[in-house]
């Protein structure tokens, strides 16, 4: 018999010699575009490079789901190669960018072993305890909600992997990681740079013209080496001196000093998954906090309305606990349509199809990098009535909308299959806790202009691998006198 050979997906012709251009910012919102004229999925060839833009649900789940074994791979050795972020600028240990395989494994079920759905409860009062700091923080300085938000996110997961307090300005670990995350957000999306495609550009000597990001990486190396080394350095000095702090990186090698036939490499599978938790973990749950603070600005209505439950519930008189979860669900919903309404990874975190393959009649080979539009799954307006609106009672009856087949809950955020986002409970606790006792005790209102006028924040997003809202600027006001004293009680 002879093979019948199927067509490529559609998608924009390519120049001669692959001289195509990607878009170079807000890809999502191109390619959302492009469905229009390809389909769900698209295919783009870009400097001998294939790439794949999944556009719909529906072939997200039916490839990373339902075929997870071909596409939950990230870069191998040949490509998307990744050469500036992973070779060049020393990023090898981000198991979120790992080869599907063993050594990916062995991080994630570390990883998991820490921070399963289960488990979350555990973190509790860590969770608790940074998100009062911050309610404290946020009546001295208000207008540095957004640097606020941040410490607390820092703060948790700084906490939960190397037991370190976090300072609230200039604190050490936070400031290298940092430095690093900034190299990694800026050469994050697959494409960036020239050497992505043409990984032999490596070799080009620093010094020639045109070697511009071998300088840059080689700067962005050593940062990425001190936020992986530095802090877990500090854990193994204070369990050398018996004053350890109880943590994940603690733990882990107390238990590999006591295993005799423990694997040499362990140890540093420990350092990785460690540094991970910040790396993945902060600017992504800060984002979220902050497209919340941002929908609270465009839409009081939605403040207006969460503030009645929480005030049923807490009749203004004591802050929210975790036991109250079950009782708040339009918290809930506000949460959920945060994450849907501007995604943190737009077009979450590339794949790798590990076989040829074959969809809808079309052939995908082997080697192709398969992008996630998470943006458009989730602007999709026939799952999503009114996409651009953010309206979190969307989801408030959910068998309503099962029937309908609309407004699924937004799990694409966190990416598909075996590759989704281990972070993600203990994500959701620190966002719905963070808004639950935010709006307990502040109401979160515009600006006034010098004609006394309510300055409505533009919605405007950065482009980057990880979009947050651009700054704005806003004011948090304690609701009550009562609210005044919750807030000084949280010290105690
Ligand atoms: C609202 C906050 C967060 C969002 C929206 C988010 C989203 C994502 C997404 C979209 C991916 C890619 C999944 C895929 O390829 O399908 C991912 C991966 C990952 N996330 Fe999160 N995340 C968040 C918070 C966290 C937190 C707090 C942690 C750690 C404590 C974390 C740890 C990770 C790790 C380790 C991976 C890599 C998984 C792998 O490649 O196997 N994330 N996240």
């Amino acid at each position: 018999t002879v093979a019948v050979k199927r067509p490529l997906p559609p998608g924009p012709p390519t120049g001669w010699f692959g001289n195509f251009n990607l878009p170079s910012s807000y890809q999502w919102l191109h390619y959302a575009k492009w469905k229009e004229l390809y389909g769900d999925i698209i295919y783009v060839y870009v400097l001998g490079n294939p790439i794949i833009v999944v556009n719909s649900a529906q072939a997200a789940e039916e490839l990373f789901e339902r075929r997870s074994r071909k596409y939950s791979s990230r870069q191998v050795q040949h490509r998307p190669v990744r050469t500036m972020v992973v070779e060049l600028m020393g990023w090898d240990w981000l198991f979120s960018s790992m080869p599907y395989g063993r050594r990916w494994k062995q991080h994630r079920s570390l990883f998991r072993r820490h921070f399963h759905k289960l488990l979350t409860s555990d973190y509790y009062s860590v969770v608790t305890k940074e998100t009062y700091t911050t309610l404290r923080n946020l009546a001295h300085s208000p207008d540095d909600f957004a640097h606020h938000l941040r410490r607390t996110a820092a703060a948790i997961v700084m906490k939960i992997s190397y037991g370190h307090e976090v300072s609230d300005k200039g604190d050490i670990y936070v400031t290298l990681a940092d430095e690093a995350m900034q190299g990694l957000g800026m050469a994050g999306i697959f494409g960036t740079f020239l050497v992505d495609y043409l990984p032999f550009l490596k070799y080009v000597p620093a010094r020639m013209p045109g070697a511009n990001f071998k300088r840059q990486a080689s700067i962005w190396r050593k940062k990425t080496r001190a936020m992986i080394d530095q802090p877990f350095q500090a854990v193994r000095e204070r369990i050398a001196n018996g004053t350890a702090i109880p943590c994940f990186a603690q733990k882990e090698l107390e238990k590999l000093q006591q295993d005799v036939n423990s694997d040499p490499d362990y140890e540093t599978i420990i350092k990785n998954v460690a540094g991970i938790s910040y790396a993945a973990g902060a600017d992504t749950t800060v984002s979220t906090l902050l497209s919340f603070v941002l929908a609270m600005l465009v839409h009081p209505e939605v403040q207006t309305r969460a503030q009645q439950e929480l005030d049923d519930i807490l009749a203004m008189d004591r802050l929210p606990t975790f036991a109250d979860r079950s009782k708040l669900p339009f918290i809930d919903c506000v949460v959920w349509e945060c994450l849907r309404w501007n995604p943190v990874l737009p077009m979450g975190l590339a794949r790798l199809v590990t076989s040829d393959d074959e969809y809808n009649g079309y052939f995908i080979p082997n080697g192709t990098s398969v992008l996630p539009n998470v943006w458009a799954i989730l602007h999709d307006a026939d799952v999503y009535p009114d996409p651009l609106i953010f309206s979190p009672e969307r989801f408030s009856d959910q068998k309503k909308n099962d029937d309908l087949g609309i407004n699924k809950l937004p799990w694409p955020a966190f990416g598909f299959g075996r590759r989704m986002c281990p972070g993600r409970w203990l994500a959701y606790e620190t966002v719905w806790f963070s808004i639950a006792c935010i709006l307990s005790v502040y109401s979160i209102e515009r600006c006034i202009d010098e004609n006394g006028l309510e300055i409505v924040p533009e919605v405007a997003y950065t482009s980057s691998l990880l979009s947050r809202p651009k700054p704005f600027k806003c004011r948090f006001i304690p609701r009550s006198e009562r609210a005044d004293e919750l807030i000084k009680g949280t010290a105690s």
